[in-house]
């Protein structure tokens, strides 16, 4: 028989989150820990979200960002045409700025991303050269393979079709980022955008400006779990191999959408295989 788990988070355990996250400690870590006291998954989720970004999305203050300001970059109608490519709107949100693409990319593309991303995760999981010791690198770090931009021709070709579908051109564009998550592995909620309070953001912004937009790519099905979930509207995105997840935080006078935090559940079955464009107020030299 299992444990009872706990459902109330008490005083003492919300001031060890703040101080946990102050001092840097992952979201994750803490999530661990809370599992390890035996809390109930969902309301230690809940309490670590909570400390992060507040128990709601805040009200708009008077004279604050309206919902209208918020108005989707992607071109209207049910079919988007990219230069080699027509692609289907699925869903669309307002408010964040969702919509749901299908046939982004083609099977032959997942599979040659995979492919590619696959002989660079090995690498990156040796033992690391310049600090000469035996450590191998970060786990997490060895998940995720970078393509400059415009790399090879698969990649020239998936920036090209990117930028036009989120209607900024190439120079725009970070490297792709292709993520590959094992069972259980998962992207707790966060924003894309810098955090424009914190120092760290600031190297970032300096050059290629705030993030705009995203587009998440899906490489594959996932047999269970991994949902891309935006927590604050209840929205969930199961993954198909092909489709896109595209959506937006900022307004043209710079304002940031709150309602944008999402994450990637954890992979309950399978693998879980995305490449990630996002893009910046501003071209850059990438
Ligand atoms: O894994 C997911 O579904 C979310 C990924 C994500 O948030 C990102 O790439 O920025
Ligand atoms: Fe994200």
């Amino acid at each position: 028989m299992h444990a009872r788990r706990h459902t109330k988070v008490t005083p003492d355990w919300h001031r060890w989150i703040g101080e946990a996250l102050a001092s840097g400690n992952a979201p994750a870590d803490l999530l661990a820990t809370m599992k390890e006291h035996q809390f109930d998954e969902r309301v230690a989720r809940d309490a670590i979200a909570d400390a992060m970004f507040g128990g709601t999305a805040p009200p708009p203050a008077a004279g604050s960002v309206q919902a209208s300001e918020f108005r989707s970059r992607l071109a209207p109608g049910h079919v988007i045409r990219a230069p080699d490519r027509d692609i289907r709107v699925l869903v669309r949100v307002a408010r964040p700025v969702i919509a749901v693409l299908d046939n982004v990319l083609d099977g032959a593309e997942c599979d040659a991303l995979m492919a590619m991303a696959r002989s660079r995760l090995a690498r990156s999981a040796v033992v690391s050269p310049d600090s000469g010791s035996n450590t191998v690198m970060d786990i997490r770090t060895s998940e995720g393979a970078y393509f400059h931009r415009a790399e090879n021709e698969l990649v020239q070709r998936i920036d090209a079709r990117t930028a036009a579908i989120m209607q900024l051109t190439e120079e725009h564009g970070e490297g792709l980022q292709v993520m590959r998550y094992g069972v259980g592995g998962e992207y707790m909620p966060h924003y894309d955008y810098f955090a424009p309070d914190q120092k760290g953001s600031a190297p970032h912004i300096a050059s290629g400006g705030q993030r705009v937009s995203t587009l998440i790519m899906y490489l594959d099905d996932v047999e269970a779990g991994g949902e891309t979930i935006f927590p604050r509207i209840d929205f969930s995105y199961v993954p198909r191999k092909g489709q896109g997840l595209y959506f937006e935080y900022a307004a043209a006078d710079g304002s940031l959408d709150p309602l944008s935090l999402h994450g990637g559940a954890p992979v309950v079955h399978g693998e879980k295989w995305i490449v990630t464009k996002w893009m910046r107020e501003r071209a850059f030299a990438g």
